[in-house]
């Protein structure tokens, strides 16, 4: 690839459940976005995010198990290269978009992108994309270190979730950011979602301030440039692929048999609504008992977002039901339990009705 023909990097971060996904869908199905090429990180052993964004194809890679920002920056230069290569094959390739995990730190990543050597000559950083959720956006810049660098170093913020709050939280969330952030205009996410113009190109105008940024948050966090807030980060040796720090972790649970929704969506709700402070993210694909069509599932920390049925089922995927939790100070078996009780009981009434017949 010539120098002239550097294939130009989005970078879209955002807190876990920000909005993410849901603005690469919307940003994907645009003419402007033809020829992208994703990579997906999600934290933990199963990452579902490739089964929710419709319209990825062979393109798309997930990079997964673990961190972006510690564990797999080798597999994100390496993952990078492929592409590389692929363009070089002659597949018409024209951006590349990576989608991090909520949890990533954003500076390893851009270190990667902009002094990785390999990296550097075939790709160029077109901007950072931090997608921010108005409903818990302000209590999580405040508690997430990470969250706080990914609003920092944007090129583009975007106000997920205008929709489900009080002008009075979104008024403050705004001012925050504008603080964070004087460079990135904040701009609020509509249900039409967002034109791609409006993040192509971004880095010419804003990349010398956030470049600033980039070295002062370096040296304020020299040495451990990476390492994340409350409890400490394990960084690269020994790093366990479901635990960002001694209190976050993820795990998945799967389901072979089809699911009884009433009860899993009581437990489900009841439980981010008491527990939101450590319920930082579920998402899952169901399979729910009397409905052919895969159900997707969404709750960030206290706010349950309805569930929305999928087209069909992904090819790569035989109907079962895959959840994902990530976790702050709960244990594993809190969830099993519950979920098992919760389902006991919803099954129960009808076998005593069967049992009547
Ligand atoms: N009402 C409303 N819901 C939204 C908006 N943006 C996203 N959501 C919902 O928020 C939930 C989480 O959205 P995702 O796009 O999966 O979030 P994410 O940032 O990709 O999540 P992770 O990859 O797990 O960090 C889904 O149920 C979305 O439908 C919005 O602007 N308004």
């Amino acid at each position: 690839m010539a120098a002239d023909r550097l294939l130009p990097v989005t970078l879209l971060t955002g807190f876990l459940g920000a909005g993410k996904t849901t603005l690469l869908n919307n940003l994907l199905r645009q003419e402007a976005m033809a020829g992208t090429a994703v990579l997906i990180n999600e934290f933990g052993e199963t990452g579902l995010d490739h089964l929710l964004v419709e319209t990825l194809e062979d393109e798309a890679v997930l990079l997964q198990a673990g961190c972006l920002c510690c564990t797999i920056r080798g597999d994100l230069a390496r993952a990078l290269e492929g592409i590389a290569k692929r363009v070089r094959d002659g597949q018409d390739l024209r951006r590349v978009i990576i989608e991090t995990t909520g949890l990533a730190d954003p500076l390893p990543i851009l270190q990667t992108l902009m002094a990785d050597p390999g990296t550097a000559r075939h790709f160029a950083l077109d901007g950072v994309v931090t997608v921010v959720d108005a409903v818990n956006g302000t209590a999580t810049l405040d508690s997430q270190p990470e969250a706080e660098r990914q609003a920092a170093v944007a090129d583009r913020l975007l106000v997920s979730k205008a929709d489900l709050t009080s002008q009075n939280k979104l008024s403050t969330l705004l001012a925050r950011l504008a603080a964070l952030n004087p460079v990135a205009e904040p701009r609020i996410l509509g249900p039409g979602g967002l034109d791609a113009a409006d993040i192509i190109g971004l880095s010419p105008e804003t990349a010398p301030l956030r470049d600033e940024a980039l070295l002062r948050w370096l040296k304020e966090t020299a040495p451990a440039a990476h390492h994340h807030g409350s409890g400490g980060h394990h960084g690269h040796h020994h790093h366990d692929a479901n635990r960002h720090d001694s209190r976050i972790h993820a795990f998945c649970l799967r389901f072979d048999s089809p699911l009884p929704w009433d009860g899993l969506a009581t437990w489900l709700q009841m439980l981010t609504a008491t527990r939101g402070d450590a319920v930082l993210r579920i998402k899952g694909i169901l399979d729910v008992k009397g409905q052919d069509r895969p159900l997707a599932i969404h709750g960030v920390q206290g706010v349950w977002h309805a569930p929305a049925l999928l087209p069909s089922w992904p090819d790569a995927m035989r109907p079962c039901s895959q959840m994902v939790f990530i976790l702050r100070d709960m244990p594993r078996d809190v969830i099993e339990k519950g979920i098992a009780a919760f389902c006991a009981a919803a099954i129960t009434p009808k076998r005593a009705e069967a049992a009547d017949d």
